[in-house]
């Protein structure tokens, strides 16, 4: 089995398990669920924006631990504050150290937020709509194409926006009217290496109508130039401001420079 054969094995025995504990109408009582949600689309599109989604993540299968202490609501907030476009921020436990309750607080900030997760059932997307979220992640690699078709419908009828990944261009097709975003993975899941050019390569192939999303691997301002030039509108970025020692003051210093390149 590879990485996203494993973490998919497991996320079906964990939702499960959390789905004989908690009814989805349950879920649906819950105050979080009635808020309005964030178009992270919007945000995207906005010109006066910097289209960075910063990630909260404390740990990753391709890099181990990369931040044991950061604290989610100062550190997203900072993100908030110095100009992120978007919070992604991951739930999944085993393997990224993430949870619902980090999501939960980093609601505090008026951005929109991804929940970063792998989602193989309906019940996660009111899970996700319940602990505050505005966006889903689909992963091309783990559904059908009739998969993400049916998710996606049922994430918009809970007034969620859908961010839709792929690797490569035979997961081209799995892009359907339901998805809002269509991100491009740099990252090769079976080796881990990232390689930008896998979003320069894949972005004339996405509809010019789906804000297209580079995601992984991205470290330099330079680097954001190239891929706005290419035509993308979203830079999901993780471990290069979580492995710093302070992650608010690395991302503040980054949007500063990425403000000076304008
Ligand atoms: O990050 C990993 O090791 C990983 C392994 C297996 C599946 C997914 C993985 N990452 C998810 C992501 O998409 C990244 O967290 C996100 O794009 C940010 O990437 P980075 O800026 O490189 O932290």
């Amino acid at each position: 089995m590879n990485i996203l054969e494993t973490i998919v094995a497991q996320k079906k025995k964990e939702v499960e398990s959390r789905q004989a504990a908690v009814s989805r109408a349950e879920l649906e009582k819950r105050e979080l669920f009635k808020r309005p949600v964030l178009s992270l689309r919007s945000f995207l599109l906005d010109p006066e924006k910097t289209g960075i989604i910063a990630e909260f993540k404390r740990k990753s299968p391709s890099k181990g631990m990369i931040n044991a202490t950061a604290d989610v609501v100062a550190v997203t907030s900072a993100y908030a504050t110095y100009g992120a476009s978007g919070l992604s921020v991951l739930t999944d436990e085993p393997f990224f150290g993430g949870s619902a309750e980090d999501l939960m607080q980093a609601r505090v900030n008026q951005v929109p937020i991804l929940r970063k997760d792998f989602m193989v059932d309906e019940y996660q997307l009111t899970e996700a709509r319940a602990m505050g979220a505005d966006v889903i992640l689909l992963i091309a690699a783990c559904l059908t194409p009739k998969e993400v078709k049916q998710l996606a419908a049922a994430a918009k009828k809970l007034q969620l926006e859908v961010l839709l990944e792929i690797h490569n261009e035979e997961e081209l097709q799995h892009i359907c009217d339901e998805v809002d975003m269509v991100g491009v993975n740099n990252r090769n899941l079976k080796t881990f290496e990232v390689d930008i050019n896998t979003s320069l390569q894949l972005i004339n192939a996405i509809p010019a109508s789906k804000p297209a999303v580079a995601e992984s691997g991205i470290s330099s301002v330079d680097t954001i130039v190239t891929l706005r030039n290419a035509g993308f509108k979203g830079f999901l970025i993780g471990e290069n401001f979580m492995k710093q020692p302070d992650p608010s003051i690395a991302f503040a210093d980054f949007v500063q420079q990425l403000k000076a390149k304008k």
